[in-house]
């Protein structure tokens, strides 16, 4: 067993395997946990041993922590989350910026902040960090906001929590900044959650694609990075055996 804990993102996976064979065989391989997995599984999962690790904390991707008249509802919504996250033993809960729609990132960057600041302290006590998720702009999330590394650890530092950090995906940062293990070493005490993906394309991480994973898997390692990396693609070829594969790749 490797150092680092793995886990697989539902959507990429579940659409080739049925529910019950792809906890048994993430089980089999080696995963800790399943991520963003329907809430009427949550009881198998448990009963096969893997951890829940991530949830969505709120709605909606595209409307999000960035427009103040959101804050009401995603305060509401996180908290009764957090709840459920703490009932469930899930650690993290994804929250994202939402697209720009015309708000620059300085006032992005203000709402964000003052809308996390809401629920700080109440992940704080709950021990549920919340993680706000670094998208790409360019291919699959036009116009998202939280697009760069930068704009997100800004949103940490001001925020000023040890339950708010970001949700680094290497798939997506590659396709906005490349340059991933530098900026992972730069900025891995805001870093709570990571996930993969091959570039281009969004399936295995294997030699079929543009990024090293075995060398980034290290450097997460070196850095004493205690959380998960969860898989996060839709596989090409038959999804066990990616899955199989990719653990094997990050198993550093
Ligand atoms: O594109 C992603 O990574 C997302 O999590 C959106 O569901």
């Amino acid at each position: 067993m490797g150092t680092i804990k793995q886990s697989l993102a539902w959507w990429g996976f579940a659409r080739s395997i049925e529910p019950e064979k792809l906890i048994a065989e993430a089980k089999r391989i080696g995963y800790a946990g399943v991520e963003m997995c329907p809430q009427e599984l949550w009881p198998k999962v448990v009963d096969a041993g893997l951890r829940i690790v991530t949830m969505g904390g709120h709605k909606s991707l595209t409307d999000g922590l960035n427009r103040r008249e959101n804050h009401d509802r995603i305060e509401r919504e996180l908290k009764d989350n957090i709840e459920l996250a703490v009932k469930w033993d899930i650690p993290s809960l994804i929250v994202f910026s939402g697209n720009r729609g015309g708000i620059s990132d300085e006032e992005g960057l203000t709402n964000t902040v003052d809308g996390l600041r809401r629920v700080a302290k109440t992940a704080e006590e709950a021990g549920v960090t919340l993680v706000l998720e670094l998208l790409n702009s360019k291919v699959d999330h036009p116009d998202y906001q939280c697009d760069h590394t930068a704009w997100g650890v800004e949103v940490c530092r001001r925020v000023g929590s040890p339950r708010v950090k970001l949700l680094y995906d290497i798939y997506h940062m590659q396709i906005m900044e490349g340059d991933i293990i530098r900026t992972i070493k730069n900025h891995i005490e805001h870093i709570g959650h990571f996930h993969t993906a091959g570039n281009p394309g969004r399936h295995e991480i294997d030699d079929s694609q543009e990024l090293y994973y075995p060398a980034i898997m290290r450097a997460i390692a070196e850095t004493n990075y205690d959380g998960y990396v969860g898989q996060e693609f839709t596989p090409t070829r038959d999804a066990v055996a990616s899955l199989e594969q990719a653990y094997r790749i990050c198993n550093v």
